[in-house]
Parts: C-alpha cells; sequence; structure tokens
C-alpha cells in the first residue's frame, strides 16, 4: 500500500496534509513515511525468513538518524561503506555485530574502528586492501572477519553510473584471482574468511543478471571448498529496482525465491544488501513555485528546490515522478521544473503537463532514496529539512540548515 495518496484531492504523508506539512516546516523538505520503510524492511525479511539471512539496509541510500533507528528497531543489520556511516549506525542504535563494511578505499583509521566495535564482516575489495587489513587486525591483537567482493563481470543493464559487477567497473576482485586471493586470507593471522559477496548494480529491473552473478559466485563458492576453504554466508549485495516510471522490478519474494531455488541447497547464509527498495518509495520531495516564466515554446516552473537538493535527475538524466500537491482542476501546460542554481542542468523534471500557480507545491516522488544523502551546499544554499511522519503524526527529524553553519569551521586568515 502506498501511504503518499490523494485524499479529497490533496496529496497525504500517511494521515498527514503534506501542504500543512510544507507550511509548517518550510520547503524544499523531505518527508519520508515510517509506515512505508518498515512494510519494505520486513518485505525483505519475509521473503528470505525460511533461510539463515541478513537484511543490511545501505546506509548510502538514507542514513538520516531517525530512519536508521526505524530499522534497527525491527533488528535490521546495516551495509556501510565509510566511518561516518559506522558512527551514524551507531548513534542510531544499530548493533555493530550487524554491519557489514563495504568499498574499495577503506582506511587504516576506518579499519580500527570497525574491529575496535566488532562489526559482522569487512567486504575487502582488493589484495592491497586485504594485506592492510590484517596488518591493522594484528596490530590490534583482533581477527578481522572477512568477506571478498568479487566481480563477476555480468551487464546488470542499468545506467553505467551505477553498474558496478563489470571488469572496467573500480569494484571488486576479478574472477579470475578470487581463488589465489581467498587463499591468501586463508593464511593471514589476522584475518578470519567468512564469505564471498558481490554487488552488480543499482536500480536493476531484471532478475536474470542477479541469477547470472549468482551462478557464478556459487561455482566460485563450490572451487573454494576443493581447496578446504569453507564459506559461512553469500552476500548477495543490494540493487533492486523500484518503481519510478513504468519500470516492473521483480517484488522483493519473486528475486529472493528465485535467488533461493539457484542456492541449491547449500548451507550459506544469505546476506542482502539493499537500499532503494527500502527507501526510495518511503520517501518524498516537496518543493514550492517561486515563478513562472515562458515564451511562446517553452515554459518554466522555478521552484526552490534544485539540484544541491535532490541530483538524480541532473546526475543520471533519472525520471521521477513530479504530481501537484493540491491538484487545480482546468488546462495544463508543459513545463520544466527548474531550481534557482546556476547550471543549465539543475532540472528536477522536463516536459511535464501541469495546471500551476505561484505558491503551489510539488512533490518529486520516490525521493527517499539518494536524495537527501546525494544533497550539496553548492550555491551556497543550505541543506533541506527532513522529516519522518508516522500516521498523523510528523516528527522533525533534521532541521533546515541554517546560513551560519553553511562556513562553520572556516577560518580568515590572520
Ligand atoms: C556494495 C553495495 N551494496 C549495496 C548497495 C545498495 O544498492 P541499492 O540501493 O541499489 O539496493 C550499493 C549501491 O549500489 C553498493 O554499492
Ligand atoms: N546514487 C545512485 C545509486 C548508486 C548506488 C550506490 N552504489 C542513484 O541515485 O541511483
Amino acid at each position: 500500500m502506498d501511504h503518499f495518496l490523494y485524499k479529497n484531492n490533496e496529496l497525504q504523508a500517511e494521515d498527514c496534509q503534506v501542504a500543512q506539512l510544507a507550511q509548517t516546516y518550510g520547503t524544499p523538505l523531505y518527508i519520508y513515511s515510517r509506515a512505508t520503510l518498515e512494510r519494505h524492511w520486513h518485505a525483505f525479511d519475509r521473503a528470505v525468513a525460511n533461510h539463515p539471512h541478513l537484511i543490511c539496509y545501505a546506509v548510502k541510500a538514507n542514513s538520516n538518524i531517525a530512519v536508521l533507528n526505524v530499522l534497527a528497531r525491527l533488528g535490521s543489520g546495516f551495509d556501510i561503506v565509510s566511518g561516518g556511516e559506522l558512527s551514524r549506525v551507531i548513534e542510531a542504535g544499530g548493533s555493530p555485530d550487524k554491519v557489514v563494511f563495504s568499498g574499495v578505499g577503506k582506511t587504516v583509521a576506518e579499519m580500527e574502528m570497525a574491529l575496535n566495535l566488532g562489526i559482522h564482516c569487512f567486504n575487502v575489495e582488493s589484495a592491497a586492501e586485504l594485506e592492510q587489513l590484517n596488518l591493522v587486525a594484528v596490530r590490534l591483537g583482533k581477527v578481522a572477519p572477512v568477506s571478498l567482493r568479487v566481480n563477476p563481470d555480468v551487464d546488470a543493464g542499468t545506467h553505467p553510473y551505477i553498474s558496478t559487477g563489470l571488469k572496467e567497473n573500480k569494484f571488486g576482485i576479478a574472477m579470475d584471482e578470487a581463488e589465489a586471493i581467498f587463499a591468501r586470507a586463508n593464511s593471514l593471522p589476522g584475518l578470519k574468511v567468512k564469505g564471498v559477496d558481490c554487488h552488480i548494480g543499482s536500480q536493476l529491473t531484471e532478475i536474470q543478471p542477479f541469477l547470472d552473478a549468482m551462478d557464478r559466485m556459487l561455482a566460485l563458492i563450490d572451487r573454494l571448498a576443493e581447496q578446504g576453504i569453507n564459506i559461512e554466508h553469500f552476500d548477495v549485495g543490494g540493487g533492486l529496482g523500484v518503481t519510478y516510471d513504468d519500470e516492473t522490478p521483480p517484488q522483493p519474494d519473486v528475486y529472493a525465491a528465485a535467488l533461493l531455488e539457484r542456492l541449491g541447497g547449500r548451507a550459506l547464509k544469505l546476506i542482502f544488501e539493499p537500499g532503494r527498495a527500502i527507501a526510495a518509495n518511503a520517501g518524498i520531495f516537496v518543493t514550492q513555485v517561486l515563478y513562472l516564466k515562458g515564451n511562446s515554446d517553452k515554459h518554466f516552473a522555478l521552484v526552490d528546490g534544485a539540484m544541491n537538493d535532490l541530483i538524480r535527475p541532473s546526475l543520471y538524466s533519472a525520471w521521477q515522478n513530479i504530481i501537484p500537491v493540491k491538484p487545480r482542476e482546468g488546462d495544463t501546460r508543459n513545463y520544466d521544473i527548474v531550481g534557482p542554481v546556476c547550471e543549465t542542468g539543475d532540472f528536477l523534471g522536463k516536459n511535464r503537463e501541469l495546471n500551476l500557480d505561484t505558491g503551489d507545491f510539488l512533490a518529486v516522488r520516490s525521493s527517499g532514496a539518494y536524495g537527501f544523502t546525494m544533497s550539496s551546499n553548492y550555491n551556497s544554499r543550505p541543506r533541506a529539512a527532513e522529516i519522518m511522519v508516522d500516521g498523523s503524526r510528523a516528527h522533525l527529524i533534521r532541521e533546515r540548515e541554517k546560513l551560519s553553519q553553511l562556513w562553520q569551521g572556516e577560518q580568515l586568515l590572520p
């Protein structure tokens, strides 16, 4: 069930009126639905309920502390890519022993932090990183649980910028080097081999690339077993897509059932790292029309939200639905919805048929993932506020940035 629906011709966020929220908290504004976040997480967890598993929500999709806390309370694990994300998980009440640490460039300080907190597993992405992690662990008198991220060289069929499982991408260890690096990991005193990991890309709408990757990874796991290297878990990564427009990605139950079937009775624990599938449709981005302008063939709606708040349309030419918070009767016009940033590429959507007036609120749907987390202060614009609705209640979970925060920490020369 969608928790952002019209009621009496007004957009609601759960049981709250979006227009009222926009007036109370100001725009641009991110609004998340707690019920949707919980529903999406449970959909994943239920899909593998009969198999040993851990759902590690990918923090990069939406790292607001309240969002992480909602998921931590459900018992979620977390997939992190930095010390910053790890500290957010801890602040939000997440368990370090359910954290997997992905990323190609972990620093020594981040390794130390994660070892001292006792995370579930490091997803190691290169031979060089493996050696570094071993040194750090030995120095601290610890043994690091490791999984090697192997690049299965499959085409995820997604946008090139968010495809990660091809040989030409920077991620993971090449399949033909994997066995030797596993053997090396197995011989190092500071490491304990736990798993195998892959992640082939984001916003996948077909199941086949996941299955192709899985076949290659399972064949590797079987070869490792022959060498006496026993793998406890298989981390399948994230990447399950969502509906932005008319895509029909598999639902988590269909996706998980297909993976479980491929597993063929192997007693491997499965780790999932979904980000977008949990957070994207749990959020909207609300912006207000500042000015309408146009000429005989082009109409622009200048809104107070911009590419610094929501960069997906500019960066990936991503299409996200833009809907009026209070739809008007009457004729529509073809608008480009553009922000105040001084870039031609600053748009939230192009060619949208809408009936607009100055002061109207618009909602950009599916903005709960890779929205706020990718925002910036470009043009010295303060970051938007974030709120979470929970039934008829709304909670401010991050205040709009104040102008003075934009230069905090910067110093004049003496
Ligand atoms: C290693 C890893 N895990 C999980 C994710 C989450 O991906 P998604 O939000 O597509 O589920 C990503 C991002 O693509 C990633 O790089
Ligand atoms: N930020 C991307 C997804 C990247 C996933 C991170 N590995 C998006 O908005 O679609």
